[in-house]
């Protein structure tokens, strides 16, 4: 039996108005246990893409399944089915650490042994033990961010849409993350992440989709990238280069 796609994108076009779409006709998949990583430079529709499989904006056409369902059939499965972590921290102000990770296991369903154990293991994990009873208010920038990431992985879903989390997480910061997201590919769930940061997610994404003014230019995991393009033993960042540069 074929294998359901825990993310499938088909034929997408969409944007912020009818007559000026910003995606043309995008098309990929996320397979469980996999971690894609959605490259392109500003403005190439990385996060309008996001917000299209977050149910925040209809597509103009195309469909998008998450597990087998369409968002419009199906809403309660298919947005349980995601976690988000945004670029930049959206917290509330009055809840400290503790009770973001409490409310998103409330939101998600997440039983109390679990929601304990997966406390613990952020919360060590992140280095914000000392922070649990502090107001988001209180906490720096790359805490801030630290807490949106803790939340989604307490909410534990097949798949993880992580967008450009690296800004502000200090190198231990930096370093947990990844190895956190390793850990939920093993787990079986799955992970589309946007990043500038190439250098880091080139080891890490099994496969890339390639985003320019909103069309999909290149996909596949680095090999086939690297010989798609004719670039051998070429590293990620400059196969980028390469592929964008001079393009219209
Ligand atoms: N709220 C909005 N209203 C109208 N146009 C928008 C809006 N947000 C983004 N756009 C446009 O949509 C296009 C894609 O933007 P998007 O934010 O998806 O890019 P991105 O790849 O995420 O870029 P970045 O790397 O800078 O985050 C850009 O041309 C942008 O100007």
């Amino acid at each position: 039996m074929e294998q359901t796609s825990v993310l499938q994108i088909d034929g997408l076009s969409g944007g912020y108005s009818a007559k000026k779409p910003v995606l043309h006709n995008i098309t990929f998949d996320v397979q469980p246990g996999e971690m894609l990583g959605l490259i392109g430079l500003n403005g190439a529709g990385k996060s309008t893409t996001m917000k299209h499989i977050l149910g925040l904006m209809n597509p103009q056409q195309g469909q998008i399944r998450v597990l087998g369902n369409k968002r419009e059939e199906n809403t309660e499965a298919y947005q349980s089915s995601i976690a988000f972590v945004p670029e930049s921290p959206e917290l509330y102000d009055e809840m400290t650490v503790m009770e973001h990770l409490e409310f998103t296991a409330r939101a998600y369903s997440v039983k109390e042994q679990d929601f304990r154990e997966r406390a613990d293991k952020l919360l060590d994990l992140f280095r914000m033990r000392e922070k649990s009873s502090s107001l988001s208010t209180h906490l720096s920038k790359g805490m801030r961010q630290k807490v949106m990431i803790m939340c989604a992985f307490m909410a534990g879903p097949p798949l993880y849409i992580i967008d450009e989390p690296f800004l502000g997480l200090d190198p231990l910061g930096i370093r947990s993350l990844l190895d956190f997201m390793m850990e939920i590919k093993t787990s079986g769930s799955s992970i589309l992440l946007s990043s500038h940061i190439l250098s880091t997610i080139e080891n890490y994404c099994d496969r890339f989709i390639v985003l320019h003014r909103g069309e999909v230019i290149v996909q596949g995991s680095l090999e086939q990238i690297r010989a798609q393009t004719g670039q051998q033993g070429v590293p990620l960042e400059q196969i980028f280069y390469n592929l964008v540069q001079g393009r219209d």
